[in-house]
């Protein structure tokens, strides 16, 4: 197991040099044969990316989180990619906090880790209302997957539609919790995603997202860590998004708009600013 955790890229501390990301979570929406086939298109969408734009995976991380279940076999599929499309991120959308033990049905983070995982979304809202995840639990598994070498993906948002500083103030809680947790120098993402704005037919507002994305990055907590601390958004996004909130995210975490490749693709060509 990894004692350190490996940058995904060196720490920056300005918009302009912290580098974009953008993913996809399948949750538990896919077969196994279509998560197969999703990523071969990505994959192959990636490694043909057309001349003379320099590929996505130049300028941008970007990630793919399905399954436990399928998560080894798209960590091969990845690897074996031409390159660059072998540099694509794959995730896991949950996992415990402790490294081995009698935990019967979960998943240790240092198996995630040893399969080719690099990247852990803890907390999602889901998880939270329907699987009783806490702010401690949370921090818990963090710091878990830091141990492990992987980034932890924490996703934070306030659950009522309401004025900014509220909602800013909610999300707060989340993250002093997580932060407080893991080491100041580790690499964490911050995914903003608003709770009523899940599964619904369109992302929050521009400028509700601008403005707590703000809010959270201003903080001392976020302002004030040496570890790369990247913040994007979620929420039923989708292509057409990201120029709107450019300059204030780093980039999207998507869910059903992204379950098509072509769509994931126009996305991420987006977020590079290749689109
Ligand atoms: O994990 C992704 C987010 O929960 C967003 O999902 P959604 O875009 O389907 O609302």
């Amino acid at each position: 197991m990894a004692t350190h955790q490996p940058k995904l890229e060196a720490p920056a501390a300005t918009p302009a040099t912290r580098r974009r990301l953008v993913g996809v979570s399948t949750k538990m929406y896919f077969s196994a044969a279509r998560t197969a086939s999703f990523v071969s298109s990505i994959l192959t969408l990636l490694a043909t990316s057309p001349s003379p734009s320099p590929n996505p995976l130049e300028t941008i991380d970007i990630f793919i989180i399905p399954d436990h279940i399928t998560l080894a076999s798209v960590a091969r599929q990845v690897s074996a990619a031409p390159s660059p499309a072998d540099r694509v991120l794959v995730g896991a959308q949950d996992c415990h906090s402790a490294l081995s033990g009698a935990f019967t049905g979960a998943v240790s983070p240092a198996v995630l880790a040893e399969v080719g995982c690099r990247i852990v979304e803890l907390g999602h809202a889901e998880r939270r209302r329907l699987f009783g995840e806490t702010d401690a639990s949370v921090a818990e598994k963090a710091k878990a997957v830091v141990a492990c070498g992987m980034v932890p993906l924490v996703c934070v948002g306030e659950r009522e539609v309401g004025v900014m500083g509220d909602a800013a103030e909610e999300v707060m809680v989340q993250v002093r919790s997580v932060l407080a947790a893991v080491p100041g120098d580790a690499e964490v993402v911050l995914a903003y995603e608003p709770v009523w704005a899940i599964g619904a037919a369109a992302p929050a507002g521009v400028e509700h997202v601008c403005g707590v994305v703000r809010m959270v990055r201003g903080s001392d907590e976020v302002n004030g860590r040496i570890g790369l601390t990247r913040i994007v958004y979620g929420g039923s996004a989708g292509p057409g998004l990201f120029r709107r909130l450019a300059g204030e995210v780093d980039g999207l975490f998507l869910g059903r708009f992204a379950h098509e490749p072509e769509g994931f693709y126009k996305t991420i060509c987006e977020v590079a600013d290749m689109g």
